[in-house]
Order: C-alpha cells, then sequence, then structure tokens
C-alpha cells in the first residue's frame, strides 16, 4: 500500500510514522520549510505508545501511484491543500481527510467526486513543538474512516477502505478501523470536539481547571446543545455516548484542553470558523440555544483581530 500524507504536523506526522512502522510505503506532501526540516532532521514523534525517529521521503509536487492521501491540514489551508493532492486523487488514490468538523467534506466532494473522499476522523491528541518534533499527548490512538456511499445515507464498504485499515493494522500505537457509518462517527466526533473546543477555549483552561472553578454545569450543557444538534441533524448519540462523555466532562483532575485551544495560545490561527461557527449556525437551525457557542466563536474571532494587527495575547 502506498500512502502519500499531505502535511507532516501533529496527526500527519503522527499516522505516518505509524504507517512506516507498519510497512507501508509513506510520503509526504510539505512545503518547503518543512520539507527542510525533515531533511535535516528526519521525522521525530514522542508518545507513551513508541518513539519514531528515521529519514522519511518527501515531495513537493504530489504524483501519481498512491492508493490513499491521508489529508491533514488545517481547515483554513483546505482550498491550496485539495489543489496540491489533485494529481495523486486524480490518478486513483482515495483522500482520507482527518481535518475536524463536517463541512470540508462537500468542499473535497465539490473537488474529487464523492467516490474517491472518504470520511474520517482521528481520536488522537498530538502537538507539532516548535522544534519540529511531534508530541503524542495521551494514549488516544485511534484512526476511524469509511466510504460516504454517496449522498447523505451511509453506505457499505466497498473494500478499500477494509484492506486499507488491515494494511495499518491495530497496534499500541495505532488502531485502525473502517466502518459503514462514518457519517454518525463524525457527528460523535463533533459532540465530542465542540464541547472541548467550546470549553476550554472560551475559559482558557483545561476541562479540570474548569470543573474546580465551578464549570462542570457549562461543559455539560454545551455536550447537551451539541448532542442536540446532532440529534436535528439525523444523528442522535446513544445512552452509552452521552454517559461515557458527561464521566469526561465532569473529571476534576482532567488535564484535557483542545488542539484549538493549544492554536490559540501559542498565538496561530484557529479552525473556530470551521468548527464553532458550524455548530453555532447548526444550533440556531435547529431551535437548540446558541449563545455558549456563539460566545466562543467571538472570544475566538477578538483573538484573530489582535493576532492580525500582531499584537500577541
Ligand atoms: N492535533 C490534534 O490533536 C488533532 C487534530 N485534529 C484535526 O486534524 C487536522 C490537522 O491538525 P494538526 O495535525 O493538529 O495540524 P498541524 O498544524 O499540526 O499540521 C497541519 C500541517 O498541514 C500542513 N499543510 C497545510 N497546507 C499544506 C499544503 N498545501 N501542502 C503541504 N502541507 C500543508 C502544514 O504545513 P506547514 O508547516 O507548511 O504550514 C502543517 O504542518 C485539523 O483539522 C485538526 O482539527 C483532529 C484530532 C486531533
Ligand atoms: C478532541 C480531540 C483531542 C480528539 O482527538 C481533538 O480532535 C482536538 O483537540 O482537536
Amino acid at each position: 500500500m502506498r500512502m502519500l500524507v499531505l502535511g507532516a504536523g501533529a496527526l500527519g506526522g503522527y499516522f505516518g510514522a505509524r504507517a512506516m512502522q507498519r510497512g507501508l510505503d509513506v510520503a509526504f506532501l510539505v512545503r518547503p520549510a518543512r520539507a527542510a526540516a525533515l531533511a535535516r532532521d528526519g521525522l521525530r514523534l514522542r508518545s507513551t505508545h513508541g518513539d519514531f525517529d528515521g529519514p522519511v521521503t518527501t515531495m513537493e509536487r504530489a504524483c501519481p501511484g498512491f492508493d490513499v492521501v491521508l489529508l491533514s491540514c488545517k481547515a483554513y489551508d483546505l482550498d491550496p491543500a485539495i489543489e496540491a493532492i489533485r494529481p495523486a486523487v486524480e490518478a486513483g488514490a482515495c483522500v482520507l481527510p482527518v481535518l475536524n468538523g463536517l463541512s470540508h467534506i462537500d468542499r473535497l466532494n465539490a473537488a474529487f467526486g464523492a467516490a474517491r473522499v472518504w470520511g474520517g476522523l482521528a481520536k488522537c491528541a498530538a502537538t507539532l513543538r516548535p522544534d519540529g518534533t511531534i508530541q503524542h499527548l495521551n494514549d488516544w490512538h485511534w484512526l476511524t474512516f469509511g466510504e460516504q456511499g454517496g449522498g447523505e445515507q451511509d453506505g457499505a464498504l466497498d473494500g478499500r477502505a477494509a484492506a486499507f485499515a488491515a494494511a495499518l493494522g491495530q497496534s499500541p500505537g495505532l488502531v485502525a478501523e473502517a466502518v459503514p457509518d462514518i457519517r454518525r462517527r463524525m457527528w460523535e466526533k463533533l459532540v465530542h470536539l465542540g464541547t472541548v473546543a467550546a470549553g476550554t477555549v472560551l475559559m482558557r483552561a483545561s476541562v479540570g481547571e474548569i470543573i474546580r472553578a465551578g464549570g462542570r454545569g457549562f461543559l455539560l450543557a454545551l455536550l447537551e446543545r451539541n448532542a442536540a444538534i446532532a440529534a436535528a441533524q439525523g444523528f442522535p448519540m446513544s445512552p452509552g455516548f452521552m454517559e461515557s462523555y458527561r464521566a469526561m466532562f465532569s473529571d476534576a483532575g482532567s488535564a484535557y484542553t483542545a488542539s484549538m485551544l493549544r492554536d490559540l495560545e501559542a498565538g496561530g490561527r484557529t479552525e473556530a470558523e470551521h468548527i464553532l461557527g458550524f455548530l453555532t449556525d447548526a444550533a440556531r437551525a435547529a431551535g437548540v440555544p446558541e449563545d455558549l457557542h456563539a460566545l466562543a466563536l467571538l472570544h475566538a474571532r477578538a483573538h484573530d483581530q489582535r493576532r492580525e494587527a500582531k499584537r500577541r495575547p
């Protein structure tokens, strides 16, 4: 199996390294600065599930010959990323996007057709450190994906996603899973992420810090509202899902934060429009109270004003 990974950031680096450890033929499509750093230092991953240090193949232009393109850019980089992977996808590769959120799928479908675009999600917390090392932040190591089946309903697997999952396999550092209901899984991820992102960005604190400050009800209200938004779209969360995430968002000892808070605290761009903007609009359309999402979005937009004016937080 040949895999092209667009971006050697936190998730691209993490999953690319794990795929190499499984013996896949992996190349990274990267921009010049990252290409130079990888040529100098190799790819470095630090993880409780095992480190990776080694040289990697990079390319600055995509080419035919890949089975799968793992798309791991941020949502605000999507348009140029689509053009960058086009030569590989038009030659037959499938696209596996690990971006958070949902609206990128429509844009990928418009670019390549739904048959070439899988749904995908990562339950994995990692960050790209300033020295170029990828730091895995907890023990989550799940990559879930599946064919869309064309249209709103999830379809049967046509075998390509299952074959890719089998090639990646299941090891301590990576559990790859091809599923027949990827749209529902992506909504579950958005209910989870929408809660941790809106909550930790708005409060600029971890889940445990928010709870110790008296904010358990605030986090649980976000969770319930996100679940109501998903239900209005036809994806009700199961009782088991809600029980496990209520427990997660009730843990006063938790150091858990969203990658969006890390981006914001680093003074970088965030995916607030793609995640919080989408959820604010969806809440309004569903008749779900939108004030908490709208406030978190406003907070992120105010940060953008300061960032664009070069006033660091
Ligand atoms: N980090 C996490 O814990 C999780 C992240 N996600 C989601 O995964 C997605 C990726 O996040 P993450 O890995 O953290 O992001 P990073 O910022 O760490 O990595 C993104 C990488 O994409 C590269 N890139 C962007 N555009 C291009 C392009 N046209 N050509 C080549 N490379 C490009 C960037 O390279 P350059 O250096 O050149 O800018 C950057 O290194 C996001 O949607 C995020 O929400 C989902 C689950 C967990
Ligand atoms: C919620 C989490 C950590 C799950 O992988 C995530 O997707 C993010 O922080 O962006």
